[in-house]
């Protein structure tokens, strides 16, 4: 990634940050996000093309609200402020900000009053989304006003010599009518970056950082058999050789055969180094009588590492432990970038020990599953591997809510089976993002053979998603819903009761724990 031309993003914690880096990358420019406190220095060494600062969920002229280091408007770089970043480049450069009378969630029509090269071919009225509750009440000196609205007098503002642009809407929701062609005027006409993010480009880069980092040594792979740790497996096999060793974990709260599956997966696809490591009982000890969501998440994280740290041990020269970690893995578990609210730990993200030996690699750490799929597909992986369901790493242990026992965990493994055996029957696995079933903390009366029963109810879920940060509940029909129904509470002892789950995220999340 070292030369590519990139776009760097500062977070100040909007829910929409990511959603910045998407729409660049899907116009093929890299972009990357960074912390609103990443160093000024660390910013000149990034060489960004041009940089954009996010929303924000604080109001710009509270005390503790994230500030920005005024040396970046002397960098001669192009930058573009949407909504609290458009208030920060306000009151850096004499103008003020104040709280509106009436805040603007929601749907608004601007009309472009000065046409700059920002909206270059936007019509002169258009839609836009607006989530603010603070405005503009003092323009900035030598800056001017580009676009209003009913409510606002001030939508946009510019300073074209400069190459300051602000926005209080949000050009990167899809509901912005032109939002995507905002930005593309912003990374192209006013940035003149090139459309070099490529996935070649970035398996190229990314084997090139990864040979430096490693060097000759032996380095250590998390395989789970999921689709980003196959397809970092194959990257790193191809940077490093025969120095990859892969650590397949059995946890013991797989699904039914599945290391067993995916141990022969490999084996007749690749000439893989995979050692197959059976710890289930070690995890299920350390798990014992654990309830809370988290502390299971916690556990699980801290176990691998331990794991792989004893393997590591056993070749004296490995520095590096690679995982599949995502992007999405690190918003929802730390707030690394902006000040993001914690919504679960991620086994592999804020799951792992304070004090870790082993250093990591995560090639995927700024990416989408969308992407790695593409750079799977690039690099020549089977169908077999691209289109599997993502399977969290700490697998049944979140889908068995309550006390995880052997005996939990093989009633839904039971139940899990004959659901994944319908969707691919019936030819639904590839309509769904990701498929599930999980076994309530709950037991319900039911009626067989004339006999009274007290037993489990099971909920299923499957949904529709392109990244896991939003997803919506796939819409079965119904007689697909009677049959898994019927079978499961026919085949399954121990289920007596079967129901659907019908969330999207959000509010709700894909996993239930
Ligand atoms: N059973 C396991 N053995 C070894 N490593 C694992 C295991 N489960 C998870 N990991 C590590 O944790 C990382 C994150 O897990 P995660 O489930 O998000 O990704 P994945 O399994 O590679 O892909 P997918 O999201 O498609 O399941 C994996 O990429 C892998 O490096
Ligand atoms: O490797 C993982 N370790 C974890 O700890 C973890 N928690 C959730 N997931 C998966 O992430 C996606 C989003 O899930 P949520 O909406 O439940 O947060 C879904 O695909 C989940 O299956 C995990 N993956
Ligand atoms: N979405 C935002 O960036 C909001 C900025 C600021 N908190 C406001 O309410 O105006
Ligand atoms: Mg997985």
């Amino acid at each position: 990634m070292l030369h590519l031309q990139k776009i760097l993003i500062l977070d100040f914690g909007s829910q929409y940050t990511q959603l910045i880096a998407r729409r660049i990358r899907e116009s093929n420019v890299y972009s990357e996000i960074h912390s609103h406190e990443f160093p000024i220095q660390k910013i000149k060494e990034e060489k960004p093309q041009g940089i954009i600062l996010s929303g924000g969920p604080m109001s710009v002229y509270d005390s503790d609200s994230p500030k920005i280091d005024k040396e970046i408007f002397e960098l001669g770089v192009p930058i573009l402020g949407i909504c609290y970043g458009l208030q920060l480049l306000t009151i850096n450069n004499n103008g003020m900000v104040e709280p509106a009378e009436k805040r603007e969630y929601g749907k608004a029509k601007i009309s472009i009053t000065q046409r700059d090269d920002l909206f270059k071919n936007i019509p002169d009225e258009s839609i836009v989304w607006m989530s603010h509750g603070d405005y503009v009440t003092k323009l900035p000196e030598n800056f001017i006003v580009t676009s209003k609205s009913e409510n606002s007098p001030i939508c946009s503002i510019s300073n074209s010599s400069k190459k300051f642009y602000g926005v209080q809407f949000h050009p990167e929701v899809a509901h912005t009518e032109f939002g995507k062609q905002i930005i593309d005027n912003f990374i192209f006409n006013i940035c003149n970056c090139k459309p070099d993010w490529t996935t070649i480009n970035f398996i190229d880069s990314s084997i090139e950082e990864i040979k430096n980092k490693v060097g000759n040594n032996k380095v250590i792979l998390a395989l789970s058999g999921g689709v980003d740790s196959s397809v970092a497996a194959v990257l790193l096999h191809k940077a490093v050789k025969e120095n990859l060793i892969c650590i397949h974990v059995d946890h013991g709260m797989m699904r039914k055969n599945e290391s067993a599956d995916i141990i022969k997966m490999f084996k007749d696809n690749y000439d893989l180094n995979v050692i197959h490591i059976d710890a289930s009982e070690l995890f299920l000890s350390k798990l014992k009588g654990v309830i809370d969501p988290e502390q299971k998440r916690k556990i699980i994280g801290n176990t691998f590492i331990e794991i792989f740290e004893n393997e590591a041990r056993k070749f004296h020269d490995v520095e590096y432990l690679v995982q599949g970690t995502l992007y999405p893995d690190v918003i929802e578990s730390v707030s690394v970038k902006g000040k993001s609210v914690t919504i679960k730990t991620h086994h592999n993200v804020g799951g792992l020990p304070e004090k870790m030996n082993l250093k990591l690699i995560e090639p995927f750490r700024e990416l989408f599953k969308d992407e790695v799929r593409a750079i799977g597909r690039e690099l020549g992986l089977p169908e077999i591997f691209i289109k599997r369901h993502p399977f969290p790493g700490p697998g049944l242990a979140v889908r068995v809510l309550g006390e995880i026992t052997k005996e939990r965990l093989d009633i839904l493994r039971d139940v899990d089976e004959i659901f994944m055996n319908e969707l691919i029957d019936k030819n639904i696995y590839d309509k769904i993002w990701q498929a599930f079933s999980v076994l309530l903390p709950i037991q319900t009366v039911g009626v067989m053979g004339d006999n009274r029963t007290y037993e489990n109810v099971i909920a299923l879920r499957a949904v529709t998603s392109t990244d896991g940060m939003t997803a919506d509940w796939f819409r079965f029909d119904y007689e697909f819903l009677e049959n898994v129904s019927n079978k499961i509470i026919r085949m399954v002892r121990g289920v007596n009761r079967v129901v659907y789950d019908i969330s999207s995220k959000p509010p709700a999340t894909i996993e239930w724990e």
